[in-house]
């Protein structure tokens, strides 16, 4: 059985896996992460492997204590990936995105795909038939964009996530739901066509913290899985146990 760890820039995400089944997924905040940890090596005693993969401020010491009673793999550019990596500065691309292009690439053969990650940033990446990853975009995510219209300005109080009632806003709430939500929604759709335009056969993969409540927004038809990334890890770690 392994562990993988997801460590994002909000949360935490945590899942047991046994070949491809998942057993359970955790999710928790970075003050709680040896505590969680303990208590899932507790639950599930056959765990061997401890998988991490960081974009936060968690860095590979913090998981050092486990090296006695597990193996633990924290990835790294270093590692194999099954894609040919074409980005101009591959050493700066965040491995939850490489992550993400290794699971698409393994689990949807021969066709281009398009992975999008909508959690605290909103990530787009392509990986080709001839599984070249090529890039995407990085923009900000739901929450961001409503912390940052709170932040920057004097006015605009600090909302929560909720749909909004109409295209047109008819008060501050209102136009403040309108402008995040469905802004992000005409954003996404509109990647999605700009894509589409450019490249025929391929698979349109939705994940991150969002997924739910974006899915039944979107127009386009897409595969939406709020553990894609944590399936990915598993497959990432399994292909590097093969290639390696
Ligand atoms: N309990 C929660 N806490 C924070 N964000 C949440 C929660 N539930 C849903 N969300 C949504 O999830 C988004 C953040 O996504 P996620 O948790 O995947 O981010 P993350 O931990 O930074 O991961 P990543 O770095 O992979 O994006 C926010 O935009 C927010 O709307
Ligand atoms: C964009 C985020 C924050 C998304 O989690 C992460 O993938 C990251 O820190 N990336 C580094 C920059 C890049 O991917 O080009
Ligand atoms: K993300």
């Amino acid at each position: 059985m392994i562990l993988v760890i997801d460590v994002g820039n909000t949360r935490i995400k945590g899942a047991v896996f046994e070949g491809a089944i998942l057993f359970e997924v955790f999710v928790f905040s970075k003050i709680e992460l040896e505590k969680n940890i303990e208590n899932i090596l507790k639950k599930f005693e056959k765990i061997t492997d401890l998988i991490v993969s960081s974009v936060g401020d968690v860095e590979k010491q913090s998981f050092l204590a486990y090296d006695k009673v597990l193996n633990v793999h924290f990835l790294s550019h270093e590692d194999p990936f099954p894609f040919h990596n074409c980005y101009s500065t591959p050493k700066t691309l965040g491995i939850d995105r490489m992550v993400l292009a290794a699971g698409a690439t393994l689990q949807f053969p021969n066709q281009n795909r398009l992975v999008i990650d909508a959690g605290t940033c909103v990530t787009y990446d392509f990986i080709d038939q001839q599984n070249n990853y090529l890039g995407g975009a990085i923009a900000p995510g739901l929450r961001l964009r409503y912390e940052a219209l709170h932040n920057f300005t004097a006015k605009l109080p600090l909302l929560s996530l909720e749909s909004p009632k109409d295209l047109i806003g008819t008060s501050t709430s209102e136009s403040i739901h309108s402008g995040v939500v469905n802004g992000f929604v005409y954003e996404i759709d509109g990647f999605i066509e700009e894509y589409k335009a450019r490249y025929s056969n391929f698979i349109i993969i939705l994940t991150g913290g969002d997924t739910d409540f974006l899915a039944k927004r979107l127009k386009n038809t897409i595969f939406a899985n709020s553990n894609f990334l944590l399936e990915s890890l598993n497959q990432t770690f399994q292909y590097k146990i093969k290639n390696d």
